[in-house]
């Protein structure tokens, strides 16, 4: 397998599936596993096409680029382009709206979707002393360690993984990180607590991955072959349904919205939170809906037992409580 950083053009050839990526060391380490599993599955040569975006470059605060959707246009201007065959995103980083040209491919068996407290000399979240200074960049992270915890200090976070863990122990005491990141990194011995999925719901998607796919090319070889090996039913439905949460609620990645989705026997549950501005107000909603990865009449559940949960929290007032559009 190869890794193309130089910015000039990768020629197609058959035989040869150009897969697109951000050039974070996360994006890369992610993008390698799912380019393995191609190869292993297709026979195909993989080459890595790194598209550099203006959130990697910039030193702008995500708000005035305009949200995490910075990391995602660029990856899919260069698959519409033609620069690259396929496109590996962090799931929760895409805008929930549909893309024109775009298909979502597969979605891969899903990491660990917990958040992980990475605390110095190893504590927990009820271990820490009061007035523990924790870093996270994330309004819901912030609302979740103060409901639990209102006698320390949160304190905003930002840069890649490495950056965020170099401040544990030198001017935080912890941090808040998803443990698919740190996993995924080879950092999981960083992590001090991994937060139970029902009591500290994490971002919809977290730990999920999305392959786009140009989408005149989703049922022709060799993408058809390729996407099949890598999608893995549950982790869609699972990840979906949190999305259509966060699409009905008309709320940005920002959003302090919490969700997990699990299969549970022959039953898709979606428990989510949404979290007041004042980080004392939460809503809490679980619900249900018969699924099975066999059965054709699944199809569109996902999004429909989303769509419930979030109907549900905006009737229990979600809209009055909680900057729902809030960008990063
Ligand atoms: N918000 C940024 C982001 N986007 C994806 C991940 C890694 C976890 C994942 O793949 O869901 C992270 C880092 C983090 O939240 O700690």
């Amino acid at each position: 397998m190869r890794v193309h950083r130089d910015g000039t053009p990768v020629a197609p050839a058959p035989g040869l599936i150009r897969i697109g990526t951000r050039g974070s060391a996360l994006a890369v380490a992610q993008t390698t596993t799912v380019a393995e599993s191609i190869v292993a599955a297709t026979g195909l040569e993989a080459v890595l096409v790194i598209v550099t975006t203006r959130g990697d470059v910039s030193r702008e605060s995500l708000s005035q680029l305009g949200g995490t959707g910075v990391f995602v246009s660029a990856l899919r201007e260069a698959l519409l382009a033609g620069r690259c065959d396929l496109a590996v995103h962090s799931l929760k980083d895409l805008p929930t709206g549909p893309c024109d040209g775009i298909a979502l491919g597969a979605v891969p068996p899903r990491a660990d979707a917990r958040d992980a407290l990475c605390g110095r000399d190893g504590l927990t979240l009820a271990m820490l002393p009061a007035g523990a200074r924790v870093g996270t960049g994330s309004p819901r992270r912030a609302a979740q360690i103060r409901l639990r915890r209102p006698d320390v200090e949160v304190l905003d976070l930002r840069g890649n993984v490495d950056t965020r863990l170099g401040r544990v122990g030198a001017d935080l005491d912890a941090v808040v990180l998803a443990c698919a990141g740190l996993d995924r990194l080879g950092r999981g011995a960083a992590i001090s607590e991994r937060f139970p999925l029902d009591e500290v719901p994490p971002a919809p998607g977290q730990g999920a991955l999305a392959i786009e796919v140009r989408s005149a090319d989703a049922g022709c070889e060799p993408y058809r072959t390729a996407l099949d090996a890598l999608d893995h039913a549950p982790s869609r439905a699972t990840a979906l349904a949190e999305r259509a949460l966060l699409a009905t609620l008309e709320a940005g990645c920002a959003a302090p919205i919490g969700a997990t989705a699990r299969i549970d026997g022959e039953r898709l549950l979606l428990r989510a939170e949404v979290h007041g501005a004042d980080g004392r107000e939460q809503l809490v909603f679980t619900d249900a809906l018969p699924w099975s990865a066999t059965d054709a009449e699944s199809a569109g559940v996902p999004e429909l037992l989303g769509a419930r949960v979030a109907d549900q929290l905006l009737q229990m007032g979600a809209a009055r409580i909680a900057p729902l559009g809030a960008r990063p």
